[in-house]
C-alpha cells in the first residue's frame, strides 16, 4: 500500500506518518510546500526507505502513483491562513481538485481533512454533523471556512459524478507536542507563554469556548475513518469544552502558577462556542478521545520546554 500525505510536515500529518509507518508493508510519500510544516517534524523518517519527502505545493498537480490519499495540506493557525489568504483558498478548491483529479486516474480512496470552521459562528450547540453551518462568505476568516466547505462540495462531487470513494473528517481544534512554538494558536501560545514567563494573551471576551483534542487520538479517528465504509463527514474532537479563561487558568496552574493573565483584542468573526457532537464517530467507527485536556498539556509542556532549552525547574 503506497499512500500519499499532503501537509505532511504539519502536527497532524507528521504523526499520522508515524502511524502509518508502523504498518511494515506500507510506503509513505509526503508533499509539503513548507509554510507552515516543518521537515523537524519528520526527521526521524528522512532516510527511511518505505519513506519520501517531497517539496511541492499541491495547487499544482502532483504526478504520484499511490493507493490512498490523506489530503491534509492546508495552514491550519487563523493567522497563517488570513496572512495568505488568496493562498489558501489556492490550496483548498485548487489543491483539492488537484488531488482529486490524482484519486479519480488511480482509483485511490481520498481522505479529506475538513474542520469545525465550516460551522463558522454556529448557531446549533453542540455542533452535529447535519447542521449547515452560520458562515461570513466575505470575512478575513473566509478563505479558511469557505475554502474548507468548497473542498467538502468538490469531494462530494467527485465521489457522485466519478464514483471516487471519499472520507471527511471534520477536526476539532487539535493540539499537542510538534505544534509550531509561534503557530499563534491558542493552546501553543498559552503554553510558550507560560514557560516563558510571559502573561498569557486571553483574547477578550474570554468566555468564547473551545474543545481541544489531542493529536494522537485524532490521528487513530483519522485512519480509522480511511479505513472504515463512511463516507463522512464525520467530526473528530473531544467534547470537553472549555472557556478561553479557563484554558489559561489550566495553563497557569499546570505550568507556571506566577504568570499573569492578559485580555488582548479579539479578530473578527471569532466563534463564540465550539463544541463537536461525536455520537457518530462513536457509532460509526467506534471511535472516541482517550487524552483529557489535563493529561495532554503536561505532554506539550516537554516537547516545549526541550524546544525552547527551558528545563523544568
Ligand atoms: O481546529 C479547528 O477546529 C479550527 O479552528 C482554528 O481556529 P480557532 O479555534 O479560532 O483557533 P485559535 O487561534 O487557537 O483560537 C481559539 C480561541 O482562542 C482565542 N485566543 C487565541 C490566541 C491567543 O493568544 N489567545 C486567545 O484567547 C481566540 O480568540 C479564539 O477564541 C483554526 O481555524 C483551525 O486550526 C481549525 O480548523
Amino acid at each position: 500500500m503506497r499512500i500519499l500525505v499532503t501537509g505532511g510536515a504539519g502536527l497532524i500529518g507528521s504523526h499520522l506518518v508515524d502511524k502509518l509507518m508502523e504498518k511494515e508493508k506500507s510506503e509513505v510519500i509526503v508533499a509539503d510546500n513548507y509554510f507552515t510544516g516543518s521537515k523537524d517534524n519528520l526527521k526521524k523518517r528522512i532516510g527511511h526507505p518505505r519513506f519520501e519527502l517531497i517539496r511541492h505545493d499541491i495547487s499544482r498537480p502532483l504526478f504520484v502513483e499511490i493507493d490512498q490519499i490523506y489530503h491534509l495540506a492546508c495552514p491550519a493557525s487563523p493567522i497563517f491562513y488570513k496572512y495568505n489568504s488568496v493562498k489558501t483558498i489556492k490550496t483548498n478548491v485548487m489543491g483539492t481538485l488537484n488531488m482529486l483529479g490524482l484519486a479519480k486516474r488511480l482509483r485511490a480512496r481520498i481522505l479529506f481533512t475538513s474542520t469545525s470552521e465550516v460551522y463558522g459562528d454556529s448557531l446549533e450547540h453542540p455542533q452535529k454533523e447535519t447542521y449547515w453551518g452560520n458562515v461570513n462568505p466575505i470575512g478575513v476568516r473566509s478563505c479558511y471556512d469557505e475554502g474548507k466547505r468548497m473542498a467538502e462540495t468538490l469531494m462530494f462531487d467527485y465521489h457522485r459524478q466519478n464514483g471516487i470513494e471519499i472520507r471527511i473528517a471534520r477536526i476539532f481544534n487539535t493540539y499537542g507536542p510538534r505544534m509550531n512554538i509561534d503557530d499563534g494558536r491558542v493552546v501553543s501560545n498559552f503554553i510558550a507563554q507560560a514557560i516563558r514567563n510571559e502573561p498569557l494573551t486571553v483574547q477578550l471576551p474570554g468566555t468564547q469556548t473551545r474543545s481541544f483534542c489531542y493529536v494522537l487520538d485524532l490521528v487513530d479517528g483519522l485512519t480509522q475513518l480511511m479505513e472504515g465504509t463512511d463516507t463522512g463527514p464525520i467530526n473528530l474532537g473531544n467534547p470537553g469544552e472549555f472557556t478561553m479563561n479557563e484554558l489559561a487558568k489550566a495553563v497557569q496552574e499546570l505550568i507556571n502558577p506566577e504568570v499573569q493573565i492578559s485580555e488582548v483584542e479579539n479578530t473578527p468573526d471569532d466563534p463564540r462556542q465550539r463544541k463537536p457532537d461525536i455520537t457518530k464517530a462513536k457509532e460509526v467507527l467506534g471511535w472516541e478521545p482517550k487524552v483529557n485536556l489535563h493529561e495532554g498539556i503536561p505532554l506539550m509542556e516537554d516537547d516545549f520546554r526541550q524546544r525552547l532549552g527551558v528545563p523544568r525547574t
